[in-house]
């Protein structure tokens, strides 16, 4: 048998449901006793969908903020990858941000140090069924983007046309066959809140808890018995810590960002361009009502896409807000700390909205 670890890909654009999938993914790989490494990069500096899937799951995970793992952290990519095989996981799920181009990182799992240690079990995309056909002329003005969606759906072996709830007859089959003209071999699966039989997606990876209850070697063994017949390299760079490994190989990782620069600057290869994100905070004290929040962020200029944090609503204690696809939605948390709203949006005015955001918050106290 093959002992790479199995890795499977989720990609997608902004809130289409690539956090619900893994949840659900999560919660299988728990019921078959696997232990799962989990890899989450999000664009905005404050973490939430690393908090819905920990309070969702139990299980923690190695976070990637404030960027795309496909361009700007690709280095990061390579640490945390590292870092998570350091712990012997029976698999990894990797969701990359909504604006990253699968395509890189398969490139990226395809070379050493990795090619030898992981394989793609599969590379997932999920799509917004009642969206993602207006993404072109909506985002007509970021080519990059425009770019890396498509590049989202001809990398994926499967493909979720997800949130037909929201979406009309004609608009799931007209996404249907978007996804047939950019990828033929793919296949595909229209679903409500990513709801698949992932224990498809699952099969045929075997927990090393079983193994070690079937009384097989460890998975450490494996590697060892595998290592004798194969040379030295493997098990010896498993066996180090990652900051160690990637101290010895520093080459390769900036090889890579060298690659990006040298073929003619970021924007060659860059997975989008004008998208920004910015986090407005607000204290543990400050309410808000909903109809308070969805105005302050219908009224910031630019094209927000995407929104999420955490805030106390009134009445209703901390809640978790989400808007995607144009619309709101407001589930109770058990988040702890102070409030947050990470906003993803193109052309969007991160100081003027801070200040807009400001005002807000003292009215409150204008108010009280
Ligand atoms: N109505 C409806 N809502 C959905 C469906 N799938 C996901 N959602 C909701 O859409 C919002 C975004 O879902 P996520 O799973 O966080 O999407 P994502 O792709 O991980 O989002 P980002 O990581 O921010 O790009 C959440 O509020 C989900 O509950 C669906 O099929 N129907």
């Amino acid at each position: 048998m093959d002992n790479k670890t199995p890795v499977i890909v989720l990609s997608g654009f902004l809130g289409s449901g690539k956090t619900t999938l893994l949840i659900k993914l999560l919660l299988e790989a728990r019921r078959g006793a696997l232990k799962p490494g989990i890899l989450m990069n999000e664009l905005g500096r404050q973490d939430v969908d690393g908090l819905i899937l920990n309070e969702e799951t139990g299980f923690s995970i190695e976070k990637l903020l404030d960027g795309c793992v496909c361009c700007s952290k690709k280095e990061d990519l390579a640490r945390s990858l590292l870092t998570l095989l350091y712990t012997r996981p029976d698999l990894l799920l990797i969701e990359l941000t909504g604006v990253a181009n699968p395509v890189e990182i398969a490139s990226l799992l395809s070379q050493p140090p990795f090619a030898e240690r992981l394989t793609v079990k599969h590379s997932i995309t999920v799509m917004d069924a009642e969206h993602a056909l207006d993404y072109s002329s909506l985002f007509a003005s970021d080519k990059q983007l425009v770019r890396t969606l498509r590049q989202q759906v001809e990398a994926a072996d499967l493909v979720l046309v997800n949130k037909t709830d929201l979406a009309s007859q004609t608009q799931v089959s007209k996404v249907l066959n978007l996804v047939h003209r950019y990828n033929p071999k793919t296949a595909v699966q229209t679903t409500q809140k990513a709801e698949i039989d992932v224990r498809k997606l699952l099969e045929g990876i075997p927990s090393t808890q079983q193994l070690q209850l079937e009384n097989k070697p460890p998975y450490s063994a494996q590697r060892e018995l595998r290592h004798s017949s194969h040379g030295t390299q493997h098990l010896h760079v498993i066996q180090q810590h990652p900051q160690q490994e990637l101290q010895q190989k520093p080459q390769h990782v900036h090889d890579y960002q060298h690659e990006h620069q040298a073929a003619g600057s970021e924007a060659a290869h860059a997975s989008f361009s004008a998208v920004q994100t910015f986090t407005l905070p607000c204290s543990a004290e400050r309410s808000f009502s909903r109809e308070e929040l969805e105005h302050f962020l219908a009224g910031l200029s630019g094209q927000i896409v995407r929104a999420k944090g955490y805030v106390k609503l009134e009445g209703e204690g901390t809640t978790l807000i989400q808007y995607a696809g144009g619309r709101f939605s407001y589930e109770a948390s058990r988040y702890p700390g102070s409030g947050y709203i990470v906003i993803i949006g193109l052309h969007v005015h991160p100081d003027e909205s801070a200040e807009q955001w400001e005002r807000l918050i003292r009215q409150d106290r204008i108010r009280s």
